[in-house]
């Protein structure tokens, strides 16, 4: 099995919907249930990349989940990550999501011949950081892979945020989930997928890139033999003899069998990598910091797109019990988007302050103005 993809060929359109405003160009990609195509976005003049869900893709539920987390991921402000323009839906109800178009490919191209240790360290620092503060925002990426890191001159950008993780079984066919980059309980489904998963499909993602191939693919293995052995076989040897040990072995930490023994947290994976770093006497990535936190969204538009992944959340509460919260801070936590579990609301009590402090002020300046007064009657 080269490609979880292959196969699907017969699935594939060639020519993307009609869009108001976008003219189309040609077919970029394909994945598992959407096909990526190049676009005009003529008021602009220039090139965008389409996302656009096959006419059999997903039942309702799941397209209004799809839109809902496009919603969720446009709060996302990360330079390691793929930003939204717009989504909407095509003709038939198709929902689709518009993105840059990055010319250079993904990941997955970039590595038919293996990285070098450095590159590989510097883009799990940086994607690293990129699922860092989404997961302070509450959102597990949950299909970190090669094919979503796409490549830009800026660095590598992660695409499909979130999406992933609205889409369930689709009939008989497994979507939103690339085995060969997955984890075992993820596989098995005896755990609910959370940071320990994002952080084992980032190592995964990295051993690829060292390797050319995923940790547990054997040529002409069938998906089934794939997943028993990611389930329960012992991870092979890199086999990569200028890879340091230290690499290797927060590398094999990650790809645990048992969540609990990868690392906690998505910042703590990433400051070990910073510490490789040092020891090869390589310049530290920077993690990035992002000022501020994600905007909530305003208005109607806000409290649907909140209701609408509550209710994204609640469907898949079953294997997902609790809500990523790093365990340290070099990525900025921003306040968590609302969910089923936390709710959040962060706008109603902004008022209540100004007007405590515009209290306090007048007081003060009422004060002063009884003291003026008084200094001068007493002069007088
Ligand atoms: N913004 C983009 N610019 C250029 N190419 C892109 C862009 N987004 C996606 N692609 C290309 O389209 C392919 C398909 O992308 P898509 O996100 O639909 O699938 P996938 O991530 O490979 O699979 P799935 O979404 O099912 O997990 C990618 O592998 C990539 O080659």
């Amino acid at each position: 099995m080269s490609d979880p993809r292959e196969g699907r060929a017969a699935e594939v359109e060639e020519v993307g919907p009609h869009i108001a405003g976008l003219e189309f160009r040609r077919r970029i990609g394909t994945g598992g249930y959407a096909d990526v195509f190049l676009y005009r976005e003529t008021s602009l003049n220039r090139d965008v990349a389409v996302k656009v869900v096959r006419e059999t893709g997903l039942s309702e539920d799941e397209a209004t989940g799809f839109v809902a987390e496009a919603h969720a991921m446009a709060r996302l402000a990360h330079p390691h990550i793929v930003p939204v323009f717009a989504v909407g839906r095509a003709a038939h109800g198709r929902p689709y999501l518009t993105m840059p178009f990055y010319p250079d490919g993904t990941l997955f191209d970039r590595a038919r011949t293996p990285l070098g240790v450095a590159e590989v360290l510097k883009t799990g620092v940086q994607i690293g950081s990129a699922v860092a503060y989404a997961h302070g925002a509450g959102i597990l990426h949950r299909d970190i892979k090669p094919h979503n890191i796409l490549r830009n001159p800026f660095g590598p950008a992660l695409s499909d945020f979130g999406i992933a993780g609205t889409i369930a079984d689709v009939g008989d066919r497994i979507i939103g989930m690339s085995i060969p980059w997955s984890p075992p309980e993820v596989l098995a489904d005896s755990a609910a997928p959370g940071v320990a998963s994002d952080v084992y499909s980032l190592a995964a993602t990295l051993w690829h890139l060292l390797t050319t191939r995923s940790p547990f693919f054997r040529e002409g293995d069938s998906e089934a033999a794939l997943v028993r052995r990611i389930r329960l076989e012992p991870l092979p040897a890199l086999g990569r003899p200028d890879v340091p040990a230290t690499l290797e072995g927060l590398l094999r930490q990650s790809l645990a069998k048992d969540p609990g023994d990868r690392f906690s947290s998505m910042t703590s994976f990433v400051h070990a990598l910073q510490d490789v770093q040092r020891q090869l006497h390589l310049e530290p990535t920077d993690v990035v910091l992002v000022p501020g936190r994600p905007p909530e969204p305003r208005g109607d538009r806000g409290d649907r797109d909140r209701a609408a992944l509550a209710g994204v959340t609640r469907r898949r509460a079953d294997r997902e019990p609790a809500p990523a919260t790093p365990d340290d801070t070099a990525a900025p936590d921003p306040e968590p988007v609302a969910t089923a579990a936390s709710g959040t609301a962060a706008g109603p009590r902004t008022p209540a302050v100004l007007v405590v402090l515009v209290l306090v002020m007048a007081a003060v300046l009422l004060l002063g103005l009884l003291m003026l007064y008084l200094r001068s009657g007493g002069a007088g």
